[in-house]
């Protein structure tokens, strides 16, 4: 099969769709992989290190698509790739449907096959092609929280892990999934008091098992949000409902609940999101401020740390690619199930359950 790998265009995207490791396995297979001149770079990989494992290096993002039977990248197309994209041909991406009827729309107009990282589901009904990039998203919140929640950012002057005669600061974890489990890791790790919240008690459970005593489990509710929003300094939204938008757990009205300085990383913005104030932010410009809280909304966080994520999407991806080369997408979804859930949107038909009728 032909293969093609753009270099990717939306703010501040730093990750490629492939690493020279996958492309080597690809040529070692016979399939031809085309990778657009410095899509590698900013992930630390070079288009001799392409053209050392087979790779033909194009130019443009163009003859990209143009050439190629599969495009594998990272993030959903924006707008200037909407054109591009072909009938029959197959898109390996990030998609999150549910955050975008342009997009959604678009792809339908396109009558490619779209096949959705963030949908392909294994029988345990965990997301492999999500989980390395909510492993990054969950660590780099309390990164990113922290160094909001400093004075001259707007944030409330607080160091999440105090200091001996000092109490440390506060994090709430909405989701105790793959981004809540990270994120309460690393705020632990740094000292503060951690409150993680979830629906799904056996996530509550593994929570209380694995992680110290300072992070404390507690059912989610509108009751106990409402109660938890006062005293916490930090607040990390982590929630999925797979496929779907994510449901509104903090309303407008709760931010005047809340301190001034609060700061909220809504991780979950890509399927958008679970603050009613949450709107898209860029690595250029992650913030805004609403009734003193500051807001991080930023749709592709792990594309600032490029030389982690890269890989890690590769790990995970590789196996999936080499099955739609070998077979085509019809007969690698109807071998491999886990794969067949990441298809959303074939020859313009909606065929994901979660996305028919989302935006009538
Ligand atoms: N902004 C970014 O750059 C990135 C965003 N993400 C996004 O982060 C989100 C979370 O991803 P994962 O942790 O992998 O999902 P996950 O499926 O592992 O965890 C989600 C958790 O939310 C819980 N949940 C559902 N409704 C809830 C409610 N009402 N209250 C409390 N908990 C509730 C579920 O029970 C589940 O445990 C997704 O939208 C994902 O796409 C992931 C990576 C990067
Ligand atoms: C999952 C996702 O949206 C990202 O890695 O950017
Ligand atoms: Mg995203």
């Amino acid at each position: 099969m032909k293969i093609g790998i753009p270099k990717e265009i939306k703010n501040n995207e730093n990750r490629v769709g492939m690493t020279p490791a996958g492309v080597f396995a690809l040529t070692k297979q016979n399939h031809k992989v085309y990778v657009q001149s410095t899509a590698g770079i900013g992930s630390g990989f070079f288009d001799e290190d392409y053209q050392e494992v087979g790779a033909t290096i194009l130019p443009t993002i163009e003859d990209i698509y143009n050439q190629s039977e599969m495009i594998v990248k990272v993030k959903e197309p924006i707008a200037e790739e909407y054109g591009l994209i072909k009938e029959n041909q197959i898109v390996f991406t990030y998609f999150h449907f549910a955050s975008s009827q342009p997009l959604t729309e678009a792809m339908i107009k396109s009558k490619a096959i779209c096949i959705a990282y963030e949908t392909v589901e294994d029988e345990e009904g965990t997301l492999p092609l999500l989980t390395p990039m909510s492993e990054v998203a969950g660590r780099m919140s309390v990164q990113q929280g922290a160094k909001y929640l400093e004075k001259p950012i707007k944030g409330r002057g607080i160091l999440l892990g105090g200091v001996p005669g000092v109490k440390p600061g506060k994090v709430l974890i909405l989701g105790a999934g793959v981004v809540g489990v990270q994120a309460a890791k690393m705020a632990a790790g740094l000292g503060a008091h951690v409150t993680i919240m979830d629906i799904n008690m056996k996530r509550l459970r593994y929570v209380n098992d694995v992680l110290p005593n300072h992070v404390v489990t507690d059912f989610s509710s509108e009751y106990s949000i409402r109660k938890h929003i006062k005293d916490h300094d930090l607040i990390i939204g982590g929630v999925l409902l797979k496929g779907g938008k994510a449901p509104k757990l903090i309303t407008r009205d709760m931010l005047k609940e809340m301190r001034p300085g609060t700061v909220v990383v809504d991780v979950a913005v890509d399927q958008g999101g679970c603050f009613e104030t949450t709107k898209a932010t860029t690595h250029e410009d992650p913030t805004y401020i609403i009734d003193d809280v500051v807001h991080y909304c930023v749709a592709n966080m792990p594309g600032a740390v490029p030389y982690t994520s890269t890989i890690a999407l590769t790990n995970v991806t590789l196996s999936y690619i080499l099955k739609l080369a070998n077979f085509g997408w019809e007969k690698a979804c109807e071998k491999d199930k886990t794969l067949a859930k990441g298809l959303n949107i074939v020859k313009g038909e909606i065929v994901y359950d979660e996305l028919v009728g989302i935006f009538d």
